[in-house]
């Protein structure tokens, strides 16, 4: 059983990054104090990678044990492992190579440089994903395929794309597997790696962080009940929280009743 979404609505798109960042710190310290190590999974895009600047410029930046912080994935452009357009390479200018991250506990996707080909490093992701579901051995895990994700980070394109799964294409019908090799993306490069609908869905949370009128559709459709083959981030839910942290302008089509929703977030 999944959360129903809430949603968050911030005045722009810097407020809204530092919403995330705050909110981020936060889940990470209490998930820390209660088990010692936490997991985050990243986005890459434009507000996924503003909060992660965001963290580092947040006076409690340090009150998290960076150290002790899991990092996956959502997904990847499949290319070279220093291309500025990889998602984990604008991670780590944004934030990660300014922390005292443990290298082992970052677990970036395989690159073009080091894989054949995008399917050969999704299945190195979901090898990686399956020894650290092991080394947990939790009882009642999610998913005895995945780590426990704490927090899964998404953006939303303007198709209502989520991590590397766009709409009507493989991957967002792929059902069985944790990662999927992607081909003939819409947006550049065609070439990707993404966990799969089903990886994210097995996350406690699930946050979507979108800004923009160019969103506005996107996210409308999803929120007022689309199918996730059609809108992928229909299908984006967290275990025990989905949360949709969204600017005035992404909210200009959102359906009335949801606005004044009793439960969304202040
Ligand atoms: O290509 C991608 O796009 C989405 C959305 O990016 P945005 O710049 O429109 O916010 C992103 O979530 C995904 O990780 C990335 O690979």
């Amino acid at each position: 059983m999944n959360a129903e979404p809430k949603i968050s609505i911030h005045p722009g798109p810097t407020l809204l990054a530092a919403s995330v960042a705050s909110r981020l710190i936060t889940r990470l310290v209490d998930v820390q104090n209660e088990r010692g190590t936490a997991t985050v999974v990243l986005t890459g895009g434009s507000i996924g990678t503003a909060a992660l600047k965001a963290v580092w410029e947040s006076p409690t930046c340090r009150t998290v044990d960076w150290s002790q912080v899991h990092f996956w994935w959502g997904d990847e452009r499949f290319l070279p492992a220093g291309h500025p357009d990889r998602n984990a390479v604008q991670a780590r200018e944004a934030l990660l190579d300014r922390l005292a991250v443990d290298p082992a506990k970052v677990h970036e996707f395989g690159s073009s440089d080091q894989f054949p080909d995008q399917y050969a490093a999704a299945a190195d992701y979901a090898a990686r994903l399956q020894e650290a579901a092991d080394a947990e051995a939790l009882d009642g895990a999610a998913d005895p395929r995945l780590p426990r994700f704490d927090v899964l980070m998404l953006g939303v394109g303007p198709d209502a794309h989520i991590a590397s799964l766009f709409p009507e294409l493989a991957g967002i019908r792929t059902k069985g597997s944790t990662v999927v090799g992607v081909a003939d993306a819409p947006k550049p490069p065609p070439e990707r790696i993404s966990l799969t609908l089903e990886s994210i869905r097995s996350a406690e949370e699930v946050w979507l962080a979108v800004a923009g009128e160019d969103k506005a559709g996107a996210v409308g459709l999803a929120l007022a009940g689309a199918g996730s083959v059609q809108v992928p981030a229909a299908g984006a839910r967290g275990r025990n929280k989905t949360l949709w942290l969204i600017d005035q302008e992404a909210a200009v089509q959102l359906p009335g009743r949801l606005i004044n929703r009793e439960d969304a977030e202040q």
